[in-house]
């Protein structure tokens, strides 16, 4: 899996007054050949596309006129041969900027996911998923399409419109300077309206994610929306969100098509002025018949770069709209860095030092000022009513986010001057709601060891007594997840099990895991994560009874508070809390009440 923090972003830093898509420029530079080539060729083509009017202007007034078929012929063939070479430029400029924009999209499509994983999870709970997914994919695709023909068509478009009205205004001034005229107001109405449409296009592509997180989130909780039987309701939402983004691709389209329009009104309007003025020319003989010809077919070859023009400056709109909101990702603070230390030899010494922690959005702190010392290869359960801040505290452990006060210690290093690497790799975290990803069920299991041998995949299989994987279509090569064989909620927590013991962390966290198992099996799992649990500092949250007799020792927090620290049969016989809460078990375990 990719290292996150190996991988840092190459885009330039922000700067005040500095539009986001230059910020993109340190991924062309890779590629500067490519582009450079792109760009030469770019004139030849403008060069070759003009000289076709100037060639049926020069065959108008020799062969035609002189009635010289061989002539006619050898200007026929000519045009063949520029049309051609036309067409030749045109093809390889589009493969070499298609590979070399192929390239760039990825390197930042994998900063952006690098960044992604770096992000600390109060961004991730902040964004919805579908905003990321369209900036990761149509986003990226929308620039990498502007940069591999928007870009340099922009360039072709502008230089073939320059080139043409200069040789307009040089061979008939008159007719050349009243083009001029007509292209002025052009210009200044299509800035215009590219101002309206920049807004307009970044409400699209918002809408855009919006639509794709609704998608997203009915079609992963498809299920509950079945069971619940609101379907239509389901459709409802989506049908809003659908709508609206409807209604944003409509208000841009409207405004693109008034500009499309006004540029591909314009040549013929154009052509009007033209025509009147060459007659003009060639009744008072500065023109001849040919260099009439060539004007008009000139102007003609004005009708796609013009027309194409308000396309083309829509496309730059929208990619400088896709930087803006690929850059929002980039910009986003990863709060949460490495630090330089590094433990030499790892005990799995634990220690809270008056830590609290506040969520940004609330008003009081969910963890207020605790404090607590796990020794090596102790094991402490956390109980605790429901909200009472168990998940939040475990999650603090492997830095999932940071304490707003206080320190957690491993070691007696604090948690944020570790190194990442290497607090991640002592730590093994299994959570009450395992993920599995779409892949095998050895590449799910070794996800935080990759290189564990096979005895070490049998050992952390046995353990957490998930052997089932053994007897799957295609043993540990079946392919798990969402798009693979769905396994019961308790082979997930097992395997997840599994998958943070192999990782042999000096700390052990698990977050309810074992709450999907049926009481048998999790006695078995218990019984072998006992001798497991020897010489690993084990953080276990628990509900249950059964959970907790695998702990030396109890913390009972209360309102974010640690209440009560003691082992089990002493909170249960000193704290009525403790007996409450666990009376359900209690009740159904006379051995337990006897030990009270
Ligand atoms: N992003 C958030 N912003 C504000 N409050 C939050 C946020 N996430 C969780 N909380 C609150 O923090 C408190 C502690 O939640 P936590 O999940 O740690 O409790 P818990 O003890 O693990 O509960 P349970 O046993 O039900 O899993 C809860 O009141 C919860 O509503």
């Amino acid at each position: 899996m990719l290292n996150a923090g190996s991988r840092p972003p190459q885009l330039a830093s922000a700067r005040p007054g500095r539009p986001n898509v230059v910020r993109f420029l340190p991924y062309i530079r890779p590629f500067w050949r490519q582009f450079a080539l792109s760009f030469t060729m770019a004139p030849i083509g403008v060069l070759l596309s003009i000289t076709i009017p100037r060639l049926l202007g020069d065959v108008v007034d020799g062969p035609i006129r002189n009635g010289d078929a061989r002539g006619v012929l050898w200007y026929a063939f000519l045009l063949l041969v520029v049309g051609a070479a036309e067409a030749l430029i045109s093809l390889i400029r589009r493969w070499i900027m298609s590979r070399a924009t192929s390239h760039i999209e990825t390197n930042i499509r994998l900063d952006l996911f690098a960044q992604l994983q770096r992000l600390p999870m109060s961004f991730h709970k902040s964004w919805e998923s579908g905003q990321l997914l369209s900036r990761v994919m149509s986003d990226l695709g929308l620039l990498r399409r502007f940069m591999s023909f928007g870009l340099v068509m922009l360039f072709m478009s502008a230089l073939h419109i320059v080139v043409v009205l200069t040789i307009m205004v040089t061979t008939l001034w008159q007719v050349g300077v009243a083009v001029l005229a007509l292209v002025v107001p052009v210009i200044i109405a299509t800035y215009l309206l590219l101002r309206r449409f920049g807004p307009l296009s970044r409400t699209l592509q918002d809408d855009t994610g919006d639509a794709a997180s609704a998608a997203e989130e009915s079609l992963h909780g498809v299920r509950v929306i079945r069971s619940f039987g609101r379907t239509a309701y389901a459709f409802e939402e989506y049908d809003k969100r659908a709508t609206t983004l409807a209604q944003s691709g409509i208000r841009r389209t409207n405004l693109a098509s008034v500009l499309w329009t006004l540029l591909e009104v314009f040549p013929s309007v154009l052509l009007i002025v033209v025509l009147i003025g060459v007659s003009f020319g060639v009744s008072a003989g500065t023109l001849t018949l040919g260099g009439a010809v060539t004007f008009v077919t000139l102007l003609l070859s004005l009708a796609w770069p013009v027309g194409g023009l308000g396309f083309l400056l829509s496309f730059a709109r929208e990619a400088a709209t896709a930087a803006d909101r690929v850059s929002e990702v980039f910009d986003a603070p990863a709060t949460i860095t490495s630090g330089d230390a590094v433990i030499a030899d790892p005990r799995g010494a634990l220690s809270l030092r008056d830590v609290t922690f506040q969520f940004p959005d609330a008003d009081q702190p969910t963890l207020d000022g605790l404090d607590l010392d796990v020794a090596p290869g102790e094991t402490v359960a956390l109980v605790g009513g429901t909200g009472s801040g168990k998940s939040t505290l475990v999650s603090l452990i492997p830095r999932l986010v940071d304490v707003t006060g206080g320190q957690i210690l491993l070691d007696g290093v604090d948690v944020r001057d570790l190194s990442l690497t290497q607090l991640r790799s002592l730590i093994g975290t299994a959570f009450e709601d395992p993920i599995l990803f779409s892949m095998s069920a050895r590449e799910n299991l070794t996800l935080g060891r990759p290189d564990a041998s096979e005895a070490d995949i049998a050992d952390a299989v046995r353990v957490a007594r998930a052997e089932f994987v053994y007897d799957l279509p295609w043993g540990l090569d079946t392919r798990l997840g969402e798009q693979g064989l769905s396994l019961s909620g308790g082979q997930r927590q097992r395997l997840a099990l599994a998958r943070a013991i192999l990782v042999r962390p000096k700390v052990l966290v698990l977050d309810d895991t074992l709450s999907a198992l049926d009481i048998h099996t999790e006695a078995e799992v218990e019984a072998a994560l006992k001798s497991t649990l020897v010489g690993v500092t084990g953080i276990v949250v628990a509900h249950r009874a059964s959970t907790v007799m695998l702990a030396d020792r109890v913390a009972m927090l209360i309102e974010g508070r640690i209440a009560h620290v003691g082992t089990h049969s002493e909170l249960l016989s000193t704290v009525p809390e403790y007996r409450e809460l666990l009376s359900a078990d209690y009740s159904i375990q006379p051995d337990l009440g006897g030990e009270a």
